[in-house]
């Protein structure tokens, strides 16, 4: 295999999941963080115009979810039956959308209209939508499927603190105790010690 090189902004958000799951799995990787301002130059040579992008034997790959899922395959933490496969799929396309539900808010211009929506999600569909992940995940043995490691386990962890922010949501970890201890499972991984010890500490 030639050089594997993973391209993303330098923030964790959607790069981190994908990059954890490298590292977990000993896959040497080229961890190219760009400079924002190269961006347009950049986004005419990625598949979607988007990134996190995965070069890979002279192709180019994107959607962190799909490189996510492929790691996963290759490390075997996809789960033992299609079922549980199914299970953490998903528990991940749950958090996708807990996600785009904060991203709508997050993205929106008008300031009133912003806030507005802040109040009304942060009453009437984030406390839903994260009570029952935090349920999910302490039905699963602190993980977000399976009752065990799953790939879906590095997307929550490497999403955690970007949600925090896109949730304007700062006791995330003492609201919904048992997201964290995702996250704290997962950097636990002594696979992931030398990555962890390397990376900028500033960035969500
Ligand atoms: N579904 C895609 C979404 C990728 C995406 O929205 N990437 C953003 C950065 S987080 C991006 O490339 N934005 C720049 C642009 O669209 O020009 C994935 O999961 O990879």
């Amino acid at each position: 295999m030639s050089k594997v090189e993973f391209t993303y902004f330098p923030v964790k958000a959607l790069g981190e999941g994908p990059r954890l799951l490298m590292s977990y799995g000993g896959q040497a990787f080229e961890d190219n963080r760009i400079n924002p301002a190269d961006w347009p130059t950049i986004k005419p040579t990625t598949p979607f115009g988007q990134l996190p992008m995965l070069s890979m034997d002279g192709k180019k790959y994107a959607q962190s979810l799909a490189l996510s899922r492929y790691f996963g395959r290759k490390y075997g933490l996809t789960g033992a039956t299609p079922e549980e496969a199914l299970e953490i799929d998903m528990t991940v396309d749950f958090i996708n959308d807990i996600r785009a539900k904060s991203a709508i808010v997050h993205y929106e211009k008008d300031e009133t209209v912003q806030k507005a929506k802040h109040e009304d999600y942060s009453k009437n569909v984030y406390p839903d939508m994260l009570g029952k992940l935090n349920d999910i995940v302490g039905r699963n043995n602190g993980h977000i499927a399976a009752g065990k490691l799953t790939w879906g386990d590095f997307i929550l962890a490497g999403m955690y603190d970007y949600l925090k922010v896109m949730l304007r949501m700062p006791d995330l970890d003492t609201k919904y105790p048992n997201l964290k201890k995702v996250v704290d499972n997962v950097y636990a991984l002594p696979q992931l010690k030398n990555y962890l010890a390397n990376i900028p500490k500033t960035e969500v």
